[in-house]
């Protein structure tokens, strides 16, 4: 039954507010639950007793949420165990002495204090001067009692204030005592990091390294800025925030060696394994890095008193390039992505394989990557989980990771189902488990000091030499770099020609490719992973109906492009499903159904005859009427669009277009007279320009009337038309620019070759 004091110094800041007392109550609950440890918390700040007790109450209250009673009564019973204490002058460190030493004996008089934290959650230029004075006042005199000094980062702002800070603390507290926190060895996949390549060594070691792994990516990619913390942030800048501490973080577990043992709870070595690791780690260079600031960073700084010329260098995001000088490691490129106010949210780890990494027999599939990905937070999975493709080796999880299958888009670049995943048992958050570590003495999940050292030795030269003001960036304007002779340069662009340069050499380009395309979604992906991603997009909607018991409406339109889609939907899409789909076609061919040339004929043959749908489901354009073909007495046009009104009142549920090399959509032809319609038409008839065939065409007013709109665009001859319409505006030149549904949601599927041009 141990009974430990918390004093939580800096008690109503924001770190406190946001996560440190709701990690101090489920701590605290923990110990009810568990019969101990069981706990006193002393609140500090430097506010007086009345104001400082009823503000530390209010945060208190708002930051421990429950949702049920239990946790509602466990919270009533810790605010019992809650003081606020003023901490303002060294008088005050006597106080709390004195109050802890009571309270102390008061609470557990049979059973005597285990050990004291004393954590600290101020501005950094406070730490020496409070630690000393918690040394020298608040020490516990139980015999065998333990203390744990807790800080968050910075530890300094570069070497030698880091230093001087650990020697200063050097004076009243062991190495031993020392807690430096960094969160993101907390987070569950991080913590399976080591265990994951101990348990996987026999096939992962021999691996991992130069002969095998093509490079290292490292990315942790933030939607929010810094806003109402740019006077922090101006001080620090991405390179001490982010790179010097948690990705660094990261590049170690997945570079050093393992203990010998093969036991992760071999503290010692893992420390001096990690050491070992970073003082391998080349310097960081120069020319190895790239800053860039986020557009409206400087204004924002500017409001909250920052003068321009101390924020105009303030790097928001930053690639480096870093190199391990090891027989294992040489000339393994490491890349490190940090940045804030990005397009995603995002963090992994992904080791990525040469091509000569296979399973036996060779997988037979040359477009699946050959990876591992640690992916630690948010991003394109639902969940904090470990990939292994099949085709790389059988994984072996951890015992705290359990095997997980997956219904969703590819991600990292293949689909799901070629993937094993391991997801941590862990959902604790990151800061309940910093606590739990302080509280139970795991030191070895905290940063030591010549550890810290290390790290500020790779980055140290390389923090106060921005010559040049960052690169500005928007969310949607992406900042794509290369790798040219070991160094790091940004893919100049402005318009999507010049976005993807092609690499001279066999370097590869870290693309971060732009989520958003003309006002849709845009996905970029190789032409099978593509098709595979669309198909799961149209099943995903069309099983949601069908649960909510509505019919799912989906139209098609013509070309050779959908063939590969109609290929996957039939090897994929649940048999179920297709009872409840109505098919339509998005403009014909004014043909005999059964031509080569109609559209409904390659649906036919491709999709339809290979499935069971219901004869009624089928909704042919009805182009050939008693042998003639769309002549005005026909009516084809008025039929369709009356079919179209009676089954689907509020627009299509899920429309596919493809895009004509002149920018054609639908059988919407630039220039046609149909784009400038005045009266309200849902289907019309068109001339293909220059082929001198008639169409059928729905409207540009009713596709907009779509729940889901998908444009799927494969193969090298698109690229320059993607270009075009993504430089200029011109609704009549490029029919397609008038794709933007009323409500719904564009998408656009473009494929490798039409992006890239190549
Ligand atoms: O330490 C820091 O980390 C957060 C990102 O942490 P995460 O757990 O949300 O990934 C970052 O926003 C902050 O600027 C930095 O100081």
């Amino acid at each position: 039954n141990q009974f430990i004091s918390v004093v939580l110094v800096g008690a109503t800041g924001d770190l406190a507010k946001k996560y440190l007392w709701h990690s101090m109550f489920e701590t605290y609950k923990n110990g009810i639950e568990n019969k101990g440890p069981y706990f006193l918390f002393f609140g500090g700040a430097r506010a007086n007793k009345t104001f400082g007790e009823d503000t530390l109450m209010k945060i208190i209250d708002r930051s421990v949420t429950c949702y049920n009673m239990q946790c509602e009564s466990h919270k009533r019973r810790f605010i019992t165990v809650v003081r606020y204490v003023q901490l303002k002058v060294e008088e005050d460190y006597e106080n709390l002495a004195h109050q802890m030493a009571l309270d102390e004996e008061g609470h557990s008089p049979d059973n005597p204090i285990a050990g004291r934290i004393f954590y600290l959650s101020t501005p950094p230029a406070t730490y020496v001067k409070t630690a000393q004075l918690l040394h020298k006042h608040c020490r516990s005199h139980v015999a065998n009692s333990w203390i744990r000094l807790v800080l968050e980062k910075p530890f300094g702002n570069d070497r030698k204030t880091s230093e001087a800070l650990a020697s200063s603390l050097e004076q009243w507290y062991a190495e031993e005592e020392i807690y430096r926190v960094d969160h993101y060895l907390q987070k569950p996949v991080v913590k399976q990091i080591l265990p994951f390549r101990i348990k996987n060594q026999n096939w992962l070691e021999p691996l991992l390294n130069r002969h095998h792994v093509e490079r290292v990516e490292i990315v942790s990619k933030e939607y929010v800025g810094v806003k109402g913390r740019t006077k922090f942030y101006n001080n620090v800048g991405v390179l001490r925030d982010m790179m010097q501490n948690h990705l660094t973080e990261l590049l170690t577990l997945v570079s050093m060696e393992l203990p010998t043992d093969g036991n992760v709870d071999n503290i010692d070595e893992i420390k001096e394994k990690k050491i070992a690791l970073l003082e391998q780690v080349q310097p960081m260079k120069v020319k190895s890095l790239l800053f860039g600031q986020y557009k409206d960073y400087m204004q924002e700084a500017e409001k909250e008193g920052i003068n321009k010329s101390s924020s105009v260098k303030t790097p928001t995001f930053a690639a480096a390039l870093l190199h391990i000088e090891s027989a294992r490691w040489k000339d393994v490129p490491f890349v490190l992505v940090a940045g804030k106010q990005m397009d995603e949210r995002t963090t992994y780890v992904r080791i990525i394989f040469k091509n000569n990494v296979f399973k036996i027999p060779p997988t037979t599939d040359n477009e699946r990557i050959q990876q591992i990905v640690f992916h630690i937070n948010y991003g394109v999975m639902k969940e904090p989980c470990i990939i292994v493709p099949w085709s790389l080796h059988k994984a072996l999880w951890p015992k705290d990771v359990v095997p997980k299958m997956w219904s969703q888009p590819p991600a990292y670049g293949s689909e799901m189902s070629t993937y094993q995943t391991g997801v941590p048992g862990q959902t604790t958050d990151a800061y309940i488990q910093v606590v739990q570590d302080i509280v139970n003495g795991k030191q070895a999940n905290f940063v030591g000091t010549r550890q810290l050292m290390s790290m500020w030795d790779i980055w140290q030269t390389s923090l106060n030499v921005l010559a040049k003001r960052p690169k500005l960036y928007t969310r949607n304007n992406t900042l794509d770099f290369t790798i040219i002779n070991k160094q790091l340069a940004f893919v100049e662009s402005e318009h999507l020609q010049q976005k993807y340069v092609k690499p001279t050499s066999d370097k590869p380009v870290f693309a971060q490719l732009p989520k958003h395309f003309l006002g849709g979604n845009l996905y970029v992906n190789s032409t099978g992973a593509l098709a595979m991603q669309l198909t799961s997009s149209i099943i995903e909607i069309s099983m949601k109906l069908i649960k909510e018991k509505k019919p799912f409406h989906i139209g098609f339109s013509g070309g050779k492009t959908p063939a590969l889609l109609f290929r996957k939907l039939r090897e994929i899409y649940p048999l179920h499903l297709w009872v409840n789909t109505h098919i339509w076609l998005v403009d014909e061919r004014c043909q005999p159904l059964n031509s080569h040339r109609s559209n409904f004929n390659l649906l036919f043959t491709e999709l339809l005859q290979h499935i069971n749908i219901p004869y009624v489901n089928l909704h042919p354009m009805p182009v050939s009427i008693a042998g003639s073909l769309c002549t005005d007495k026909d009516e084809g046009d008025i039929l369709y669009e009356r079919q179209l009104s009676n089954s689907v009142i509020n627009g299509l549920d899920y429309v596919v277009l493809g895009l004509g090399k002149d920018g054609h959509v639908a059988s919407l032809f630039p220039h046609d007279k149909s784009l400038t319609l005045t009266t309200p038409r849902k289907v019309i008839l068109t001339n293909a320009a220059n082929r001198g065939d008639k169409r059928m065409s729905l409207t540009v007013d009713f596709l907009n009337m779509s729940k889901n709109i998908a444009l799927f665009v494969t193969g090298k001859e698109k690229h320059n038309i993607l270009n075009s319409i993504s430089s200029e505006s011109d609704r009549l030149k490029y029919p397609v620019q008038n794709i933007q549904p009323n409500a719904g949601h564009l998408a656009w599927f473009v494929d490798s070759a039409a992006w890239l041009g190549v």
